[in-house]
């Protein structure tokens, strides 16, 4: 279970609190207005932004301080790749950041290409990929590292809307194949309903506790009603 205590960022004038808890397992759609703090939430939980105040833990066990540390594998929305290194390598940096990979290590890095259809791609430099097999090149990282905790902030905000369907199946089978939580920031409420078990909304400079995804949507709250567009 991932636990938020009283936990508070703040960032010149503008301030997030959080008070919540996702059981393990669960996917949950994160959602609310531009600046609203979507973003700062997971920067809190990954470790970027440093608590004023409060406390968060995995398991029931404070999350280190390093972001390196914790159980975490983050995807951002440019899908953060190195243009310079090849999508294996690429791949690769996710299991050792110094990319001395072992014969054992750019096998598993081939399977987990395999297994997100990026089989014979390994060379390629991003440059050379389509936006949908960039995304799944990040993907093929997150497999690998193989955290429980998934945090994504928008990674297929650039795609078309069948693209990023596909793309978020493909989060939902390796998540459950991983037996991965996750929270996904996005723009877009279908993909909420699309994927996601529950809903954070985050409003007002608060990130509220997590709503069944079915309910929230059937009974919107001023904040969401807004953001749906009336
Ligand atoms: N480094 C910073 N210093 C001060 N304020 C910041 C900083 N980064 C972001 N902010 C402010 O914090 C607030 C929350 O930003 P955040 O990026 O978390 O929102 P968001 O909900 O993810 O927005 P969007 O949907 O537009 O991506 C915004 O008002 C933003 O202007």
């Amino acid at each position: 279970m991932l636990t938020i205590e009283n936990a508070r960022v703040d960032m010149g004038d503008f301030t997030l609190s959080a008070d919540l808890h996702v059981n393990r397992g669960e996917r949950v759609a994160v959602l609310g207005p531009s600046g609203a703090g979507k973003s700062t939430l997971l920067a809190m939980i990954a470790g970027f932004q440093p608590l004023s105040d409060g406390v968060i833990r995995w398991q029931g066990t404070v999350m280190p301080n390093d972001p390196a540390d914790r159980p975490i594998s983050m995807v951002f929305q440019d899908n953060n790749l190195f243009p310079h290194l090849t999508v294996a390598q690429n791949v690769g940096l996710g299991l050792r950041p110094d990319l001395r990979l072992t014969a054992e290590d750019t096998s598993r890095v081939g399977a987990a290409l395999a297994r997100v259809g990026l089989g014979g791609k390994e060379g390629r430099k991003p440059a050379q990929l389509s936006g949908g097999q960039i995304a799944r090149v990040a993907l093929a990282r997150v497999l690998l590292r193989d955290r429980p905790l998934l945090l994504l902030d928008e990674p297929f905000g650039a795609l078309g809307p069948a693209l990023r369907a596909e793309m978020l199946e493909l989060v939902g089978e390796l998540a459950a194949e991983t037996k991965a939580t996750f929270l996904m920031v996005s723009h877009n409420p279908e993909d909420a309903r699309l994927m996601s078990d529950e809903v954070i909304l985050v409003e007002g400079g608060t990130a509220h506790a997590p709503v069944p995804t079915p309910e929230i949507f059937a009974n919107p709250p001023d904040a969401l009603r807004d953001y749906l567009g009336g």
